[in-house]
């Protein structure tokens, strides 16, 4: 599904500020894999996420989905097809905008000036009833009115409307509270399941990414130094990830938001 082939970046270049964010990366996904990304600070994580996303060109490598040949794919050709949710729970909808004129958006079916049908507004009603919010009854509200928890939930519900190649989670609920986080992640388990979204999910809480998914990815320095699935992730503590991870990159993981969580 995903193929990242020996991808590389560095920011500023030839420069003191010369930094290498992410370092020959190689990463394989199945259709429907849900993988969970921990690592240290400056990591690599959202410059990974970046890297796929299309925001920069990558230096080298190349960036495959089914087998097409995406590396230089431009970022807004990519975002029909890459669904992305970001911390901020006010990045991914339009505040001015009413949940279903920004639903309307999302589906992208008929344009923006076609009128909706009925049939259309049922769909976008039922959808809305899925995440448990009351939201079908505030479809004619802007969504700047909306909590910054139903926010990200209309944006996972904008984000796999047509069910994308693939979810981009950057620590979608790091911002939330902790029960509308819990609420949030429950919706996003759900819907990735029910359309087998093949989701990377970075988080900094090393419970939910042994939780979460079917396989763990730790990162540092720009690259993949653990990759975790199958047998060897079940039944595996968040002591045994710290452990393997110090037992392979030769020090502990400096994440003061992973030790702080
Ligand atoms: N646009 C940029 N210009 C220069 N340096 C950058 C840029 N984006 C990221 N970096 C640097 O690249 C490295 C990787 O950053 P990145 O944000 O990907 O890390 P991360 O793993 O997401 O970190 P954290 O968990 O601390 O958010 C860091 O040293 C960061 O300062």
């Amino acid at each position: 599904m995903l193929k990242l082939d020996h991808i590389s970046k560095t920011f500023n270049p030839g420069t003191l500020n010369e930094k290498k964010a992410l370092d020959q990366v190689d990463l394989h996904l199945e259709r429907g894999d849900f993988v969970t990304i921990v690592g240290s600070n400056g990591a690599g994580k959202s410059t990974l996420f970046n890297a796929i996303a299309g925001s920069f060109l990558v230096d080298s490598g190349c960036i495959l989905v089914d087998g097409q040949d995406i590396t230089f794919m431009a970022e807004h050709k990519r975002s029909k097809h890459i669904g992305r949710l970001f911390q901020d729970p006010m990045r991914g909808t339009a505040p001015h905008m009413t949940i279903e004129e920004n639903l309307t958006l999302a589906a992208g079916s008929g344009g923006w000036f076609a009128p909706l049908t009925q049939k259309d507004r049922q769909r976008f009603r039922d959808q809305l009833a899925l995440l448990d919010m009351g939201l079908e009854d505030r479809i004619k509200q802007p969504v700047g009115l909306l909590s910054g928890g139903q926010r990200q939930a209309l944006t996972l519900l904008m984000a796999t409307m047509n069910p994308p190649w693939l979810l981009l989670l950057d620590e979608h609920t790091a911002a939330l509270d902790p029960a509308t986080a819990e609420k949030v992640l429950k919706i996003t388990r759900e819907v990735v399941a029910e359309n087998r979204i093949t989701t990377l999910m970075v988080t900094h809480n090393m419970q939910q990414a042994l939780e979460l998914g079917n396989r763990t990815l730790m990162m540092d320095s720009g690259r993949v130094v653990l990759d975790i699935q199958g047998e060897e992730r079940k039944g595996m503590t968040v002591s045994d990830l710290l452990a393997r991870f110090k037992a392979g990159v030769g020090r502990g993981l400096d994440n003061d938001r992973i030790l702080l969580s």
